[in-house]
């Protein structure tokens, strides 16, 4: 029974939104219901706050609960809360005025754009109106905490005004009835309403009751304290958020206070399906407000290259309907995302130095996500470097070496830190370019990919200290006795007229021909004149499908050797198989710094030398 029935204007904002609310088709209008089910669990909070701080309150028996009750002939949804409640004036200030500055946004956006997209509704923050996405009529009947106040019944079908009068029988809390659009009738079948609390409500802190029958909830770990969840807590968490069945390999559970309040839990999984090719992550973090979805998968909480971290971010201080397309809110996820990445970074090199092992773990799955940041993120690149990690020719089997404990035990005399690349082990250790490195034991880091070249040159230096990769024309090594050895070479005079004649062979294939100083044992290896090494020249010939796409060599001899002192004996003799032997030489020098040489012209050539050979 109502009584005191009145009928009261909606205030011209609020008019003009419920008119755009009513008359457009949206994408996502399923929001509508986690914006009542968060009313329904703040009304609850705060009922929860007041039982602490006051005496008297009406119905205090009554379990803290949501209840939704669905009927699905006669097209109606009502979702029950025994919170706060209202009273008559906070129904007509709350549900007929708009104040917050969510909506201002939005009316602003849409004065502004040209075309009205409605669906954006949901981002930008008007709660309770969401309703009429899907009614075209919302009854609320509504009962005070307060034991004085009377039950209220409010009533609208969004066209402009809606009537308020006092209602009898009503017990502590606010019941909202739909009456569902035609084309809304969906949202009266449980399974489809089942779905949604699932995907924005999981975590709500009450029980949610779908036509009497529980709908499971999951305790929100992440606002709990540290010391209170137990290592089985977090992995039942992290397999219920990540769709998992394996175990997480790293646990980061934090709260920080300041500049944002923050709680957050995050994972790293064992391994992914992006390292096997099996196409690209998603990310995997979602963004909570007091428990309550509000991004999934957020693309903004994390940079791109921490798409493989899993988790939850919960921060009260973000408006339930954030969006990107306010600058406010985008400067706020900007300054959330600083701190998370910042953290993040801090954990996995603590986690690098306490657990070495499990490090290495996490470094052979996911050393892909470090690599890319380090490569495409100037703001991270310093800090990922360290994070860095590699095989070196003074690393044992197995043990993998930080650019900061290479620094560590340089040399005295040694002024650059120096890399090589290669696709294993074993093929760099056979190479050329670490003859010398070998001989003056002047440790040498192994990359395996053109990125880990691309990020070192691009990096430049690391702690004051260059970074040299072996294949560059200048390597400044310290100098040392072993330097001249006591071998015999070519004369002044015949080595600058073999560099000559080879100038003239090879052409536009090489800027210069020097003697070597570094080799002993092969006849010729070729170097970069800059920091572009020959890893990252062989990538740009398999992207161009170019073999000549690469620059000009510095083509170093060894002119001790008997292959280089037969070719000039040859050349002297005017014999014209020194200039196969020169050509194939030079093709094995390429083929020797990791790049692809035309396959055609080098098996001939091999031929030739072989029948020769075989003569
Ligand atoms: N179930 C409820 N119980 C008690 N009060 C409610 C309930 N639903 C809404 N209200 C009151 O109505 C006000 C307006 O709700 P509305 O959802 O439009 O905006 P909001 O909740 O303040 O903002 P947002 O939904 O963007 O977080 C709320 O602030 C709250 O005071």
């Amino acid at each position: 029974m109502t009584t005191g029935t009145e009928t009261r204007e909606f205030q011209a904002e609020v008019k003009q939104l419920l008119n755009i609310v009513i008359h457009s088709l949206y994408t996502d209008r399923e929001i509508f219901l986690r914006e009542l089910i968060s009313n329904a669990a703040d009304a609850l909070e705060k009922l929860r706050y007041q039982k602490i701080t006051t005496k008297e309150i009406a119905d205090g028996d009554l379990p803290l609960e949501i209840t939704l009750e669905l009927d699905e002939d006669g097209h109606t949804l009502a979702i029950t809360d025994t919170g706060i409640g209202m009273t008559r004036d906070e129904l007509a200030e709350n549900l007929g005025t708009i104040a917050h500055s969510g909506s201002k946004a939005f009316f602003q956006y849409l004065a502004e754009g040209d075309k009205k997209d409605v669906s954006l509704i949901g981002q930008f923050g008007v709660g309770f109106y969401a309703a009429f996405m899907v009614a075209d009529e919302v009854t609320v009947f509504s009962r005070s905490y307060n034991p004085e106040a009377a039950g209220c019944i409010w009533t609208s079908d969004g066209t402009g005004s809606y009537t308020l009068g006092e209602a009898e029988g009503l017990k502590r809390g606010t019941k909202i009835v739909l009456r569902l659009k035609e084309d809304a009738h969906e949202f009266a079948k449980a399974d489809v309403i089942k779905r949604i609390i699932k995907q924005y409500s999981s975590f709500v802190p009450f029980a949610i009751l779908v036509n009497g029958e529980k709908v499971d909830t999951v305790q929100a770990l992440w606002t709990k304290n540290k010391k209170e969840v137990t290592p089985e807590e977090y992995t039942e968490f992290y397999k219920y958020i990540a769709n998992a069945y394996d175990e997480p390999l790293f646990k980061l559970h934090f709260s920080v206070d300041a500049p944002l309040a923050i709680n957050a839990l995050l994972f790293v999984p064992k391994d992914h399906f992006e390292r096997l090719g099996f196409g690209r992550l998603e990310p995997g973090v979602n963004l909570y407000c007091r428990k309550v979805l509000i991004q999934q998968q957020s693309k903004e909480i994390l940079p791109e290259w921490l798409r493989f971290i899993k988790g939850v971010v919960d921060s009260e201080e973000l408006p339930l309907n954030i969006s990107r397309e306010t600058m406010q809110d985008s400067a706020l996820l900007a300054k959330l995302r600083k701190v998370i990445t910042g953290r993040f970074l801090k954990f996995l090199s603590e986690q690098a130095s306490k657990d070495p092992e499990k490090y290495k773990e996490f470094w052979r799955n996911f050393s892909m996500f470090i690599k890319e940041g380090a490569a495409t993120d100037f703001a991270y690149r310093n800090d990922l470097v360290k994070l860095m990690r590699f095989e070196s020719s003074k690393a044992g089997e197995g043990e993998l070496v930080a650019l900061q404990n290479y620094v560590e035990r340089m040399k005295e005399d040694q002024k650059h830190i120096y890399y090589i690349n290669g696709p294993t082990r074993e093929v760099i250790e056979a190479s050329p370019y670490l003859e010398i490195f070998w001989k003056k034991e002047i440790e040498v880091l192994y990359t395996n990919e053109a990125v880990d070249d691309y990020i070192l040159s691009q990096l430049g230096e690391f702690e004051g200290k260059k970074l040299v990769s072996v294949d560059q024309a200048e390597l400044d090594l310290p100098e040392g006795e072993t330097d001249t050895p006591d071998r015999e070479t070519l004369s002044q005079e015949q080595f600058e007229k073999l560099a000559g004649w080879l100038k003239e062979v090879l052409g536009k294939k090489i800027v210069e021909v020097r003697e070597s100083k570094r080799l002993e044992d092969n006849p010729a290896i070729v170097l970069n004149q800059d920091s572009f090494t020959s890893s990252m020249q062989r990538m740009m010939q398999m992207a161009n499908k170019d073999l000549n796409s690469i620059g000009p060599k510095v083509l170093e001899i060894n002119s001790s050797h008997p292959i280089v002192r037969n070719l000039n004996h040859l050349r002297e003799e005017n014999d014209p198989f020194a200039r196969l032997a020169a050509e194939q030489i030079f093709d094995n020098a390429l083929i020797s710094s990791g790049l692809i040489v035309d396959p055609r012209a080098f098996v001939d050539r091999m031929y030739k030398i072989i029948e020769r050979a075989l003569k």
